[in-house]
């Protein structure tokens, strides 16, 4: 297909990636999971429907992704330790004979989908409670250097499980007898391991140790091969296939030689555990922690993509070239998106993708890339699955979608402004392309026959094939399956700045629109979105 002279902004587009043979963790955890918790009334310190919800998405993580062999949750977090040689979005770096990772496009596709399966499966658990808002989730990636890395960071999340779940459970039984926030807190400030169980036993009868495994150790699930019935003979006897299936164990010692020697699929995968782990340096692990901040002073631009939409929008009977109702539902997931992250000053979106444009000065997430790219994919995942049933009222979701996510800079608000011309400019080619092939194939061409009647044709003569065959002007479709849509704040018009200098806070409205951004003439209309 034709290139436009916007193409040059693809060279902004840097990948990130990790060597292997590293082994990589990824992350997630709760973002703002306090206040879902709180708006759903989930019980303190531990829910166990929240929980058994957390595990029933991590395994749903394991089927999907084969590449990850082990993972470990508590809480509002998970961890999700892939095998040593992933094939994962991997690609041989051009200078060097290793093999990469490009673990940006990892970490925001796996996140993306547990925040879908999430919001899927939350009625299965909470069948008379509405999920009201959408739950995003933070993301990051850990590469470990050898196995010992790997077993003190299982071994220092393991310990944070316990740690916090102690101090949580004393909390909360404070609060519940009577103490004020501050009080209990003071109560528990300072105080020991043996401390805290002496509390717990005395005032309140409890002996920690009798707490369920899953709110004391977390929970591991990893791959097994177990044997399934997958029917049965004309004799009837049952015939068997192993399968992998995601297994859910508690154990008190995950990073202990006796627990992990004793997984077959670990040992195979990942290799055994030498030692056993004395004492678990924090600052050690914690030094893995991969942080990749984006240049300041650097528009920034969060990228999403609908993965395998193609399939997606097959199984899901998506109107050929242009389905306006997932059009509309997309619009009105960038929309919400626009309003939780009020960094986000203009977006874009066409089919599968919607570009997030945060302003210059930004201190989201102290500009740290994996933080910004998983909160908003993930955001995203959750309302769009959310709000499939407003749109399509009739049709039934099948699976829960996944987006992947990039985080791109441009320096300068020229710059930008190409960018989000190219994604423009590949809107009007992809659109007039689609409509064209479309046409042919529903007036009886096969697909190939389509393809290969468009191949190396102009914009002009596809207009003409358009208007001669099929009596259509391209120029009066619908103006958003021409243009897109974009989605920005702009004023609102009660918006004063007062005489006396005093700022008062600036109403913003959001608005969707289908307007010509390749045009210099509606920044101008509008100065005020990328000053
Ligand atoms: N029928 C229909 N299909 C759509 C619509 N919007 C997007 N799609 C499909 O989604 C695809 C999006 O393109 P890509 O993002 O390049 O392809 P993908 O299948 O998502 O593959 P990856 O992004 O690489 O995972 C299109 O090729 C279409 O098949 C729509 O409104 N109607
Ligand atoms: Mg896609
Ligand atoms: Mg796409």
């Amino acid at each position: 297909m034709a290139k436009s002279k916007y193409e040059y902004v693809k060279s902004f587009e840097v990948e990130d990636e990790v060597m292997q043979p590293n082994l990589i963790i990824v992350r997630i955890e709760g973002c703002n999971f306090e206040r879902f918790s709180d708006i759903h009334d989930l019980e303190k310190p531990n829910d166990e429907k929240a929980l058994a919800l957390m595990n029933s998405c991590a395994a749903a993580v394991l089927e999907e992704y084969p590449d990850i062999v082990f993972s470990y949750g508590f809480n509002d977090e998970y961890s999700f330790v892939f095998k040593r040689k992933t094939k994962f979005y991997q690609r041989r770096a051009r200078y060097f004979p290793r093999l990469h990772v490009n673990f940006n496009k990892m970490m925001s596709l796996i996140v993306s989908f547990f925040s879908s399966v999430y919001a899927t499966k939350w009625k299965e658990f909470f069948p008379l409670k509405k999920m009201k808002c959408p739950l995003s989730f933070l993301a990051r990636v850990v590469c470990c250097a050898s196995l010992e890395v790997l077993q003190a960071y299982l071994a220092w999340r393991q310990s944070e499980c316990h740690i916090r779940n102690l101090y949580n459970t004393c909390l909360w039984m404070l609060l519940k007898s009577g103490k004020s926030a501050k009080e209990a807190v003071e109560v528990l400030e300072g105080t020991q391991k043996q401390e805290k169980n002496e509390l717990l036993f005395q005032q309140f009868g409890i002996n920690y140790r009798m707490l369920p495994e899953i709110f004391r150790q977390g929970s591991c699930i990893f791959m097994t091969q177990a044997e399934d019935v997958v029917k049965h003979d004309e004799h009837g006897i049952p015939i068997k296939r192993m399968r992998r299936k995601p297994r859910m164990i508690h154990n008190e010692h995950i990073a202990g030689r006796n627990f992990w020697n004793g997984q077959q699929y670990l040992l195979m995968e990942l290799g055994p555990f030498d030692n056993e782990i004395k004492k678990i340096k924090a600052e050690y692990v914690r030094s893995f922690l991969f942080e990749n901040k984006l240049m300041p002073s650097t528009w920034i631009v969060i990228r999403i993509d609908g993965c395998h939409f193609h399939r997606f929008s097959e199984v899901h009977e998506f109107e050929k070239p242009n389905d306006r109702q997932a059009l509309n539902l997309m619009n009105s997931c960038a929309v919400a998106v626009l309003e939780e992250f009020k960094d986000i000053v203009f977006s874009y979106g066409v089919s599968d993708e919607y570009s997030f444009v945060l302003s210059k000065d930004s201190k989201c997430y102290q500009r740290q890339a994996s933080q910004i790219v998983s909160v908003i994919v993930s955001f995203f995942s959750s309302a769009y699955v959310m709000k499939w049933k407003d749109f399509f009222p009739f049709k039934e979701l099948k699976y829960p979608p996944s987006f992947d996510g990039r985080a791109v800079c441009y320096p300068s608000t020229e710059i930008l402004q190409d960018y989000l011309a190219w994604r423009q400019v590949d809107c009007h080619i992809n659109n007039q392309y689609n409509t064209c092939f479309w046409m042919l194939v529903k007036s009886g061409k096969s697909k190939s026959e389509a393809q290969s009647y468009l191949k190396g044709t102009q914009t002009r003569e596809k207009n003409e094939l358009l208007i001669r065959q099929f009596n259509i002007d391209y120029n009066t479709l619908p103006i958003m399956f021409l243009r897109g849509s974009s989605v920005f704040r702009i004023k609102g018009e009660d918006s004063v700045m007062p005489e006396d200098g005093t700022f008062e806070e600036v109403k913003q409205e959001i608005i969707l629109s289908h307007s010509n951004i390749i045009e210099d003439s509606f920044w101008k209309e509008h100065p005020s979105i990328l000053c």
